[in-house]
């Protein structure tokens, strides 16, 4: 089957920098995929190269087995994205923004659109300008799925949203996934709001990718374990420890038989699953420790 994305040893340098090196991944299609890393980890430029906006320095990027920077009209027709605080043309209103959305997109429902605003009670002839910071989300929001995109791109919809906006732009889209099953690349750093809707899981930290799975299978691979600080260091796979004077708090990577570290540890180790948010910021404070 092809891959929603692919990613072959793609890099992308800006002067003498690297902001996104050596990335080779593969998003099946229906993925809803959490994009997560700190500030310059490398998520936006990704997304930039996913949806051609950028021309990669190195590698390949191919969406549907297309190349990304093709400039095709059907590769583009396929990609909906949503860029950082989700720019709008302020001085148009929501209605003359669908009818310039159904001229650009041949493929532009816009009874869609009109249907999700109208559910959201956003006024249609409002200036973009004159709507608040979740109204304009759900505009972005609803003008990219209008557009009926395979692979839909989120560059951290949700930064600026307060609770009941984050939780309404979370549903439209969830709605979306479930009736149109579009593959959805979703960057944010509230791990909470990406654990609500995503189900797999890209780790970006300093232009690399640091984990990469369905989040099931990350989770299910990955155990926490308490006890006695003389043994920590005969316990294999630990990604990341904390050590009191005698007792050691380890996040190791058991591999998916979680069973064979019964095998190394002493009876007094406990044993308990690790949740994703401790898992993720287990592997950025390794890797920030590392360098
Ligand atoms: N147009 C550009 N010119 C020069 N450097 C750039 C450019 N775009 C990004 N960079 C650099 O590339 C690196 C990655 O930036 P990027 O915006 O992709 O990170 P990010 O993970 O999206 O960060 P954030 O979470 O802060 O949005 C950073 O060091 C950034 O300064």
């Amino acid at each position: 089957m092809t891959a929603a994305l692919e990613t072959e040893r793609l890099g992308m340098r800006f002067g003498r920098s690297w902001a996104l090196r050596d990335c080779t991944v593969s998003l099946p299609a229906g993925a809803v995929v959490a994009l997560v890393g700190p500030n310059g980890a490398g998520k936006t430029t990704l997304m930039n190269l996913v949806c051609g906006l950028l021309r990669p320095t190195e590698g390949r990027v191919r969406v549907f087995g297309e190349d990304a920077d093709s400039g095709s009209a059907e590769a583009l027709a396929r990609v909906g994205f949503v860029a950082q605080e989700h720019p709008l043309y302020r001085g148009m209103t929501v209605a003359e923004l669908l009818r310039m959305g159904r001229a650009l997109n041949p493929r532009f429902d816009r009874n869609l659109a009109e249907m999700r605003l109208g559910a959201l009670g956003i006024p249609l002839d409002r200036r973009a300008g004159a709507l608040s910071g979740g109204q304009q989300a759900q505009v972005a929001l609803a003008l990219a799925l209008s557009k009926r995109p395979e692979l839909l791109v989120l560059d951290e919809p949700l930064a600026s949203l307060d609770p009941v906006a984050r939780r309404d732009f979370t549903r439209t889209l969830m709605s979306a996934v479930a009736e149109d099953e579009v593959t959805v690349l979703l960057s944010s750093h509230v791990i909470a709001d990406l654990e609500a809707v995503c189900d797999r899981l890209l780790v970006l930290d300093h232009g690399t990718v640091r984990l990469d799975g369905a989040i099931d299978d990350v989770l299910a691979a990955h155990r926490m374990i308490s006890g006695p600080r003389e043994a920590a260091a005969d316990v294999p796979g630990v990604v990341r420890a904390v050590h009191s004077e005698r007792h050691s708090d380890l996040l190791v990577r058991t591999g998916v038989e979680a069973e064979s570290l019964q095998h190394v540890l002493h009876p007094t180790w406990q044993e308990h699953p690790v949740g994703l948010e401790e898992l993720i910021l287990a592997y950025l404070e390794q890797s920030a420790v590392t360098r």
